[in-house]
Order: structure tokens, then C-alpha cells, then sequence
């Protein structure tokens, strides 16, 4: 999908603290992630989520994200938090991540040492994916803090694409500016520990990305 005019959207994830939450949302951040992958730092138990939840702003989204969870417990994540968009990490499939009524982002983790990837195969096998999140390789998922090399996201997708892996306040605005995304993703670049956002680090963050989307080339 290409980028004509548009504001880039930024998610920020693995909140654990409610302040944070508030915060980023003042800072004009779009949606945020609450982390339910069982190995990772980030990760936060429904009741937790849902007190975060309750205490967002308003028009700002919340992504439920997860690594080959149970259904069972994506569904009470779903029930108690209530989010507008669910976030698969693993190697749920798309009957699987369609399966909960709410729309989904699927992650496409970015190996360097895989064969390039083909868009139409990626639609195909998620044909009801919302958007493709295309993150750095990890062992836990996600959250590595490693760039990848943008210029193998797949061209010609016909679907959002957000991108995700490392990015920071130092390299946001050539992430967008060479990738044209829907949205970008954080979640170790703007903290000071895991699951800790660091304010400072997030308005740096959404101001480089406005740079780039006022950036004329
Ligand atoms: O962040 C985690 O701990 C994590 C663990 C397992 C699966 C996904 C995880 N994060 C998902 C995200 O959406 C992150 O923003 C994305 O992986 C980028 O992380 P980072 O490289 O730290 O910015």
C-alpha cells in the first residue's frame, strides 16, 4: 500500500504502568500495546491490562499481542481488556487469529538468512489480516531492539504494512522515510528498562516520525 499523504501511525508497546499509558497518549501516539506472550519482560496479566485500559484516553486504540497463547486465554484478554485490535506474534493461523471478533495484525518476523518474501503468498495465508507488522527475528518473538533491512518488506502488499524491530528515536525518521509505512512500532527504543517508558524517549520518538511525514523529498 503505497504512502501518498498521511500522517504515519505510531504504536508504542508493552506498557506495564498506567502513567505511561497516559502519557503516550498525550503525546499523540495512536495505540498501545499490552504484551500477553509468555516469555516476554513486557508481559502483563489481564487485570493488570485492564486497569490500563480503563485509564486510556480516548481515540486511542489498544492492541492485545500474542505468541502462540491459548484460545482459551486470548479469549479472556479479549473479554476483560477489550481491545480493538489483536497482535499475533507466533504460528497462530488465520483461522486462529480470526477466530476472537476483533480485527488482527499479523507479525512477520524478518529473518536475514530466509528467502525473500513473496506478498501475494503472505495474503493468501493471512487472507483476513488487518495489516502486516513486519518485526526483526527473535527467539521471544519480538522486542529484540535489532533493526532489520527494510528494503526486504515485501512490495506490492495490499495491506497496511507497520514496521517494527529497534526503532528509536535516532532512526525513526529514516525508518519512515524509507519504508513509507501505515505505522511504526517501539517498544525497547522508548524505554529505560523493559515494560518502563521513558518519556523523553517517546516524544522524541513521535517527533521524528511527524518530521518525516512533513519531509518533502
Ligand atoms: O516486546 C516484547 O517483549 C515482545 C515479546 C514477544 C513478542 C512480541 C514482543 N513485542 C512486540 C512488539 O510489538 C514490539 O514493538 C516489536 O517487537 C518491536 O520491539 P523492539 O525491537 O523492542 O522495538
Amino acid at each position: 500500500m503505497n504512502k501518498l499523504l498521511f500522517r504515519t501511525r505510531i504504536k508504542f508497546c508493552g506498557f506495564t504502568r498506567a502513567g505511561d499509558v497516559r502519557l503516550a497518549s498525550e503525546l499523540g501516539v495512536d495505540a498501545v500495546g499490552f504484551i500477553f506472550s509468555p516469555d516476554s519482560p513486557r508481559r502483563v496479566h489481564p487485570t493488570e491490562a485492564r486497569a490500563m485500559r480503563n485509564a486510556m484516553a480516548p481515540l486511542v486504540d489498544a492492541v492485545a499481542l500474542f505468541r502462540n497463547n491459548g484460545v482459551e486465554e486470548v479469549r479472556d484478554v479479549v473479554k476483560q481488556v477489550r481491545p480493538t485490535l489483536l497482535q499475533f506474534h507466533g504460528d497462530e493461523d488465520d483461522a486462529f487469529c480470526r477466530g476472537f471478533g476483533v480485527p488482527y495484525m499479523k507479525a512477520i518476523p524478518m529473518r536475514a538468512d530466509a528467502d525473500p518474501l513473496d506478498a501475494r503468498a503472505l495474503q493468501t495465508r493471512y487472507p483476513g489480516a488487518s495489516a502486516f507488522l513486519f518485526d526483526s527475528y527473535g527467539p521471544t518473538g519480538g522486542g529484540t531492539g535489532r533493526t532489520f533491512d527494510w528494503s526486504r518488506i515485501p512490495a506490492g502488499l495490499n495491506k497496511p504494512i507497520v514496521v517494527a524491530g529497534g526503532l528509536n528515536p535516532d532512526n525513526a525518521f529514516d525508518a519512515v522515510l524509507a519504508t513509507l509505512p501505515w505505522g511504526v512500532d517501539a517498544a525497547s527504543g522508548i524505554e529505560s528498562e523493559p515494560g518502563i517508558k521513558d518519556g523523553d524517549k517517546m516524544r522524541r520518538f513521535v517527533l521524528e516520525v511527524r518530521r518525516a511525514d512533513c519531509h518533502e523529498s
